[in-house]
């Protein structure tokens, strides 16, 4: 296994405030990567930071081998690499079909490399309608995002990171506000799709009994740094991991 995406010293600082510190992480290719942490401890800065929202202050990323460093999103998302944000980025006046059309021209128009895949190549009306079908909403392709479900808004804004067909998909808390049955299909369907497509999957949930069971490795931050990486069993042995969740309780 070789990684998709490293990051080697990486470091945000706000101020005094260090929200990363001093990271170095690296991702499996074609694995369930997910990140945990109490509140505050810098999970969605350092997607931030790997996916170009914001510069960091020391250190370097690198995906598919290429220095990404500072790149803005855009060509971050270029290079092949898609998030999520826990506000969801749907366009509530048109339909489902246009808003995973528009993702899927987009990643289109980078579609420039010669190692894009032959699946990549099919016509964005096409890509769209196999992602409604993979979401489980071709049947409301034609209804207004506006009318959708809490729960369904995040899978349309799923099927829209999907769109641009990553190598890899970081999402921010994607079940955020759902119920526990909701909970369980959306990163039931992520994972299913992971696999299906062939991407890695990057994560930040709460839910840490899903975290337990989905994830090939884990990563714990505490105060911006990471105290503590491995498989969900060696994650949940380790007494840093369980005294900063749970004063010492085991996960
Ligand atoms: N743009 C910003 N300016 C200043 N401080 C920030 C900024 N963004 C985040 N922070 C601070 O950096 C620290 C890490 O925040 P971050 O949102 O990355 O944590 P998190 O682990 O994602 O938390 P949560 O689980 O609550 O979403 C916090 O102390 C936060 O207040």
């Amino acid at each position: 296994m070789s990684a998709i995406l490293e990051t080697d010293g990486l470091t945000k600082r706000f101020a005094s405030l260090v929200a990363n510190d001093d990271i170095d992480l690296a991702v499996e290719d074609g694995s369930t990567h997910s990140v945990i942490g109490p509140n505050g401890a810098g999970k969605s800065t350092l997607f931030n930071v790997i996916t170009g929202m914001l510069e960091p202050t020391e250190g370097t990323v690198t995906f598919n081998g290429d220095d990404i460093t500072g790149l803005p999103p855009h060509k971050v998302a270029r290079h092949g690499l898609a998030r999520s944000f826990q506000i969801t980025d749907v366009f509530d006046g048109l339909t489902a079909l246009e808003n995973v059309r528009i993702a899927a021209q987009y990643g289109e128009a980078g579609a420039g490399s010669m190692w894009r895949s032959a699946d990549r190549l099919a016509a964005p009306e096409e890509r769209a309608d196999g992602i409604l079908e993979d979401i489980g909403l071709a049947d409301r392709a034609e209804q207004r995002a506006s009318e959708f479900a809490y729960g369904d808004r995040r899978k349309l804004e799923i099927g829209i990171t999907m769109a641009t067909d990553p190598d890899l998909l970081m999402l921010d808390e994607p079940t955020a506000g759902m119920g526990r049955e909701d909970t369980v299909s959306t990163i039931q369907l992520v994972q299913r799709l992971s696999e299906e497509r062939g991407f890695t999957l990057m994560l930040i949930e709460h839910d840490l009994e899903i975290v337990m069971s989905i994830s090939d490795t884990i990563t714990v931050l505490q105060g911006g740094a990471v105290i503590s990486e491995g498989s969900p069993e060696e994650v949940s042995a380790d007494e840093e991991v369980q005294r900063a969740y749970l004063g010492g309780a085991e996960l």
